[in-house]
């Protein structure tokens, strides 16, 4: 993703980057003019020359700058775009196997630390070439005393870069994997405040012994990482001082009598001790966006941009979906078990009916569910739309709406056909679901979402039902509704679906409604035992009624 961007912008980048060398150019110029005129007598033959280099440096210093701004600027927006469509990529099992907290650090920290160095690279050009062109400039004015520095220079780089600093990028590293950790803890603190405050002890444990050891951890390695830093920064200084000290005491020595020519030198040398300084420093821009560009290479993201088709303005309407031999496992465990199991599921579902998914606590009807939408992918067999295979079709998923158990509910009606729905028909089913005084559809948001839980999953039924979608799944929306709304969902707005020709998939435990379903697949151990049609076909190895009420 960042080699693709920065090759896209190889000619900008290398564009800002010759401007950045003219402007050190200029600053050269302007250094050997400093320089040339201390020695003059008449000093003021090159002050017209003096302007033009100072003119010439301010100038391009600012055009500089500018491009850099805004082409760093547009490589950021460019880098979250592509991260960003790469996350929604990602299918539901990988972001739940992946996890929020690696996904947050990605966008907040990853993405950030590669930036920083697209940034850093004209700058980076800016000051080598200033170096570069102050040791030339050196060279021209010494070339024994240009040696002796040079020696001096290049050990204290090559001890800094070698011996030290890499083994700072080290502590940088593992301090980027603590920070995943610290991410998640972070997350607890904030998602499970309620837990923490209603269990002391709990608080206490996690405080002190989770998010106090990754961030002792996380303190550790800064503190090893800044050690090891700031030893090669001052290891490099006290070389480069040596170095001007060993010039100072060993230019008589080499004839170079006059005390003059080596303070001009010495001066070039000073000015040269900046540019280095922040070339140095840039290095760990470098380091840190080495391990952001490892870290997010290890997501393994597709970015390509999705087609955005709509599976729902195909030529053929939505009659028939099978399962053969549908099957999925979840990855093993950290422990090292296999993963859950559900199928292989063989079902037919049939346009207007309503299934139930029913069976005990972890017999894999919510994992059967998701596998149905296509938001799990099949580990085999095949889904098939009025009897032709579903190929990993974006336009697939179009055919669902659903109201899982961990929902997010958004707040705008999004109709995938015909346009948005008349302002009436909207109120009439919050009236219906008893939020008439409590939410109203204001510019096609909803007023408001802070709202009781119950409250707010009806709320979540209302948007999913104005999806206008062919194919509905329902996770055991009744489980937390008063009597009530329980009556209403299963007696009449499931029936409502229906009567519009949808079709409806309901994960269901409420045994009392299991004779309003067309069809009841029952789970144990992520297989079907039973499928029963409640108009008295039964299918498979159908068992009686009373049966799936044990
Ligand atoms: N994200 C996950 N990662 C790994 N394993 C999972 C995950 N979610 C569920 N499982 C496993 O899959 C099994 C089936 O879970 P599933 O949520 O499908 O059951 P369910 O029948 O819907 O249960 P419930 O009635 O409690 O909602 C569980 O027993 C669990 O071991």
């Amino acid at each position: 993703m960042v080699i693709e961007i920065v090759s896209r912008n190889r000619l900008k980048i290398a564009f800002v980057s010759a401007i950045s060398a003219l402007a050190g150019a200029a600053n050269i110029w302007l250094l050997a003019l400093i320089n040339r005129n201390a020695q003059l007598q008449d000093a003021q033959r090159g002050v017209a020359e003096f302007a033009v280099a100072l003119g010439s440096m301010v100038l391009v210093s600012f055009l500089s700058q500018i491009l850099l701004s805004r082409l760093s600027a547009a490589t950021f927006y460019k880098l979250r775009e592509q991260l960003v469509s790469g996350i929604a990529n990602l299918s539901s099992q990988q972001i739940e196997a992946v996890g929020s907290a690696r996904l947050y650090t990605a966008l907040t920290k990853d993405i950030p630390a590669v930036h920083e160095l697209i940034i850093v690279l004209p700058n980076y050009v800016f000051n080598f070439t200033v170096v570069a062109a102050c040791l030339v400039y050196l060279c021209l004015m010494s070339v024994q005393l240009f040696l002796i520095f040079l020696g001096f220079l290049l050990l204290a780089l090559g001890v800094a870069k070698f011996a030290i600093a890499d083994r700072a990028e080290k502590r940088f590293q593992l301090r980027r994997k603590i920070e995943d950790d610290l991410f998640r803890c972070y997350s607890a603190l904030i998602d499970g405040n309620k837990e923490l405050k209603l269990n002391r002890a709990r608080e206490t444990g996690f405080v002190h012994s989770d998010l106090k050891a990754h961030a002792e951890k996380y303190r550790d390695a800064t503190l090893s990482a800044e050690f090891f830093w700031n030893m090669s920064n001052n290891w490099s200084s006290a070389m480069i001082f040596i170095g001007i000290g060993a010039l100072l005491f060993l230019a008589p020595v080499l004839g170079q009598g006059s005390r003059a020519p080596v303070l001009n030198y010495i001066i070039v040398i000073f000015y040269m001790v900046g540019p280095l300084t922040i070339l140095m420093n840039s290095f760990r821009t470098v380091y840190a966006a080495r391990v952001g560009l490892q870290k997010l290479k290890d997501l393994d993201l597709d970015t390509r941009p999705r087609p955005l088709a709509s599976g729902v303005d195909g030529a053929e309407p939505f009659a028939t979906l099978s399962l053969r031999g549908l099957a999925f496992e979840y990855g093993a465990t950290e422990d090292g078990r296999d993963g859950f199991r559900v199928g292989p599921l063989d079902l037919e579902i049939q346009r207007g009916e309503i299934v139930y998914f029913v069976g005990g606590n972890g017999s894999g009807k919510t994992t059967a569910a998701k596998l149905v939408t296509g938001l799990y992918e099949k580990r085999a067999g095949s889904l098939l739309v009025n009897g032709r295979e579903v190929v990993a079709d974006e336009r697939y998923f179009q055919n669902f709406s659903a109201v899982f158990q961990d929902y997010y509910l958004f707040e705008t009606l999004v109709p995938k056909l015909g346009g948005l729905p008349q302002t009436e028909e909207v109120d009439a089913l919050i009236a219906r679901l008893r939020l008439s005084e409590k939410v109203s559809l204001q510019d096609g948001r909803l007023s408001t979402t802070k709202l009781s839980y119950g409250q707010r999953k009806r709320l979540a039924l209302l948007v999913a039902y104005f999806d206008n979608s062919g194919i509905y799944v329902f996770d055991e929306w009744a489980a937390d509704q008063d009597p009530e709304f329980r009556e209403f969902f299963y007696k009449e707005f499931l029936f409502d679906l229906k009567r519009l020709g949808k079709t409806v998939i309901v994960v269901s435990h409420d045994d009392r409604y299991f004779h309003l379903a067309d069809k009841v697949v029952k789970f144990e151990s992520g297989r079907i035992v039973s499928v029963v049609d409640n108009h008295s076909r039964e299918l498979g190895q159908a068992q009686p009624r009373e049966a799936l009420r044990a």
